[in-house]
């Protein structure tokens, strides 16, 4: 873990995929229903997780041409997919260990808390209801705004729903998409390992680079 000084903060906004919960699985169900609706071929877990991090779309599109297709032959594609994803978006999920703990002590400091994904709302909120986590004043998914991740702007929405200031935030995340998010908004990063990052990350400068929830847990919580 690199520690850096202890700054304050009022705000900890988290990613979801790969941070929180391993959804990795029920993405790959959901992209495999699709590409079989096709009579395409599916992609072993490890090829989904290096699609994962862009939103659906991306996923969708990534996947139509792993299996050798063009995307623009398959407009109903993505409907298709989020059907199949939005029918059950809880198997194949589970939550990280030290997640619940994390977001428990953050609350219980007296942190505001929020969430910022590209995976679509209408799942997104499924599955925090489902796993009970939160509490999170603040939800924005891939397709809440005309733009997602790595544009600064789903950030900067929580940020300005949870009445806090960038400076005052951190974002926590698993890849390259939450690093250029944070760095063009303004907040300091919080890397976690373990998530779906899977290369090097080109100028990476993390405020705070952790191997597990556990480790951010022992970092950020100052009773
Ligand atoms: O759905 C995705 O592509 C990634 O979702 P995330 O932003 O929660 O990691
Ligand atoms: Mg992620």
């Amino acid at each position: 873990m690199t520690r850096p000084s202890p700054a304050p903060f009022d705000a900890v906004v988290f990613d979801l995929d790969g941070t929180l919960i391993d959804s990795a699985p029920g993405m790959r169900a959901a992209a495999c229903a699709m590409l079989a609706d096709l009579d395409l071929p599916q992609p072993d877990l490890a090829t989904v997780i290096g699609f994962v991090g862009n939103g659906a779309p991306k996923l969708v599109e990534r996947c139509l041409l792993w299996a050798g297709a063009v995307p623009e032959a398959h407009p109903g594609a993505l409907e298709d997919f989020l059907d199949h994803y939005t029918r059950d978006p809880l198997s194949g999920t589970t939550v990280y260990d030290g997640a619940r703990d994390l977001l428990a002590a953050l609350a219980a400091r007296g942190t505001r808390l929020g969430l910022c994904t590209n995976k679509p709302e209408v799942p997104t909120r499924a599955i925090l209801d489902a796993f009970d986590l939160g509490p999170f004043a603040s939800v924005v998914g891939g397709d809440t705004l005309p733009k997602r991740k790595p544009d600064p702007a789903p950030l900067l929405r929580v940020i300005s729903d949870l009445g806090v200031t960038a400076v005052a935030t951190l974002y926590v995340g698993d890849s390259i998409t939450d690093w250029l998010t944070a760095r063009a908004a303004g907040v300091r990063y919080v890397h976690v390992d373990g998530g779906y990052q899977t290369g090097p990350i080109p100028d990476f400068e993390p405020w705070l680079h952790v191997a597990n929830l556990r480790e951010a847990l022992e970092f950020l919580y100052r009773p």
